[in-house]
């Protein structure tokens, strides 16, 4: 049989084209996710090709909120072996398993969950794997990094949700999950040999569950080159946006930036890395550690988080309030009404729970109130898009953890915010990994963003916008970089002098030249004859 041919007249732009058609007649989004993926594996230059140029459309079928339907599903959809599973089976040859990894040499940026937390979606096991591969699509796309260069990993450490476990065509281990003893001593022989197999590689932890995301972060920060993209990535991307959020509220109100009050509902590794990280906001305002503080109130699922509460989780501690001592207050209004915040930031993963009277309250307080529902996926957001705009009477400055589109109201165009940490993760790798860095420090995320509050065009400030739009991803994650790349610097964390040589502009110059771009389109599935 003579081997398949191109018909003699077919040019690439049409290849580009017919496959952004063959994707957009798909009417279901995992079937777009589906289809996608098998672009990436039979011609993986198309794929980044179009996904660079569609980064509005295709990030929310590779990303929030579609991955998080592939990862339920995982089991189910299942092709191809397309990362590196290290299960609880290989301890004790752990390095042996990761050793098998086929480009060894280029790993610079591993993406790894254990698939315990998977967006708000709970315990998905091994089905947690489309996370790691997501997020890295996102460096790939966002900041450039080579797609050799990516690992990810998805550790199989069991599942405690009891339908997997009774699904036949589950494809990990069937136990429940270890603890204790038994994960801490997988987690250390991990990371060890992580480092002896890929020296120079920066891990980003993804999706642990609280504890252990908490746990994990303190025990090898700085041991090793690794951040946890929940706690300190969502922190520095909702530092930036709420730094514009508080711009514009302030502007309608007059109140002074450190007046701002931020009420949390949803207190787990989300929500307390992004209280924490939001104190800086208040201390580079003029206050003190302890006032800053005391302008944060968190909500769990008890109610407001006080500190005669019994039994409350180590990480809850340092917001519980110390001035009320009332019965539980449990009502989100009600707590609303006595806090009286000028935001409320949802990291909750409980659908609707920002409903029409808790916005009005808010609405009531704040002539621009600062909504930001972060949950993820959409399905287990806290506030719909338009809602928000209608029930605030179009006043409402808005970020949502996943995508929304613009609506009109008014007869003025509302845009949403996407606060989501796709904003700043890019940047943050990109800079340690050029600049070498020992340590992911809290200055470095910090730093972060600073520079991605700072990065908002003329035109992006004009449309009242909190993150810039999306397009311009590569530009941000290279002033993110930079910030990164010189905070470590001062504090001689980075082992590359050369970048110390060179002045701004020139580290921006190359660091766009070093960001990876498809080479000009080829076919890779056929040869052509
Ligand atoms: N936008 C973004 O960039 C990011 C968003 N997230 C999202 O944040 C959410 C939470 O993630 P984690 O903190 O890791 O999860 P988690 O499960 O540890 O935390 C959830 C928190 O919500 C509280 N909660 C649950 N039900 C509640 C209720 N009825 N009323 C009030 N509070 C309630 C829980 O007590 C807990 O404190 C997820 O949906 C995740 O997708 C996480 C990271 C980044
Ligand atoms: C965005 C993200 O990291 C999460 O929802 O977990
Ligand atoms: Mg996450």
């Amino acid at each position: 049989m003579s081997p398949p041919r191109f018909p003699p007249q077919f040019a690439n732009t049409d290849h580009r084209q017919r496959s952004l058609l063959q994707l957009r007649s798909k009417q279901i989004a995992l079937e777009k996710y589906i289809y996608l993926n098998g672009l990436k594996e039979r011609d993986s230059h198309l794929f980044y090709d179009i996904l660079l140029e569609n980064m509005q459309e295709m990030i929310p079928i590779l990303y929030t909120p579609t991955v998080g339907e592939a990862c339920v599903n995982y089991s189910h959809i299942w092709r191809r072996p397309e990362g590196l599973y290290v299960s609880i089976n290989d301890k004790g040859r752990i390095r042996d398993v990761l050793a098998t990894w086929p480009n060894l040499i280029d790993g610079r940026i591993a993406v790894v969950t254990d698939g315990s937390r998977i967006l708000g979606l709970g315990d998905l096991g091994a089905n947690g794997l489309p996370i790691s591969i997501g997020k890295l699509d996102l460096y790939i796309a966002g900041a450039g990094i080579k797609p050799l260069s990516t690992v990810p990993i998805c550790l199989d450490l069991g599942t405690n949700t009891q339908r997997y476990l009774d699904d036949p065509l589950y494809i990990g281990v069937r136990r429940p999950r270890p603890t204790g003893p038994e994960m801490d001593a997988f987690m250390d022989e991990f990371m060890e040999a992580m480092k002896e197999v890929f020296p120079t590689l920066l891990v980003q932890f993804e999706d642990f569950s609280t504890d252990n995301a908490f746990k994990y972060l303190d025990r090898y920060r700085y041991q090793y080159r690794v951040f946890n993209d929940d706690i300190q990535g969502t922190g520095s991307v909702i530092l930036s946006g709420f730094t514009n959020a508080a711009r514009l509220a302030s502007a309608a109100s007059g109140l002074p930036p450190s007046d701002h009050k931020i009420l949390f509902f949803g207190a787990g590794s989300a929500g307390i890395g992004v209280a924490k990280q939001l104190l800086s906001f208040f201390t580079m305002s003029g206050l003190s550690p302890e006032e800053a503080r005391s302008r944060i109130y968190t909500v769990d699922s008890k109610g407001l988080i006080t500190a005669d509460r019994k039994g409350l989780q180590e990480h809850k501690k340092f917001f519980a309030r110390t001035d009320y001592n009332g019965p539980p207050m449990t009502d989100l209004v009600d707590i609303i009404n006595y806090v009286k915040p000028t935001a409320l930031l949802g990291l909750s993963t409980i659908k609707n729970a920002f409903s029409e009277q808790v916005v009005k309250a808010m609405s009531a307080l704040n002539k621009r109130p600062v909504i930001f529902p972060l949950s993820n996926p959409s399905s287990l957001c806290e506030l719909e898009y338009q809602d928000a705009v209608e029930w605030t009477d179009g006043k409402v400055i808005f970020a949502s953890g996943s995508p929304y589109k613009p609506l009109s109201y008014g007869g003025v165009m509302h845009e949403p915010g996407q606060g989501n940490n796709m904003y700043i993760f890019p940047g943050i790798g990109l800079g340690s990994i050029l600049c070498k860095t020992r340590h992911v420090s809290d200055a470095m995320v910090e730093q972060a963003a600073i520079a991605l509050a700072s990065s908002l065009t003329e035109d992006e400030k004009a449309a009242e916008l909190v993150y810039p739009r999306l397009e311009r991803i590569r530009d941000i994650s290279a002033q993110v970089a930079i910030a990164v790349i010189r905070q470590a610097q001062k504090e001689k964390l980075d082992d590359n002098a050369y970048l110390r040589t060179l002045p701004d502009s020139d580290l921006l110059g190359l660091i766009h030249d070093k960001m990876w771009q498809p080479p000009a389109l080829h076919l890779q599935s056929f040869t052509r004859l």
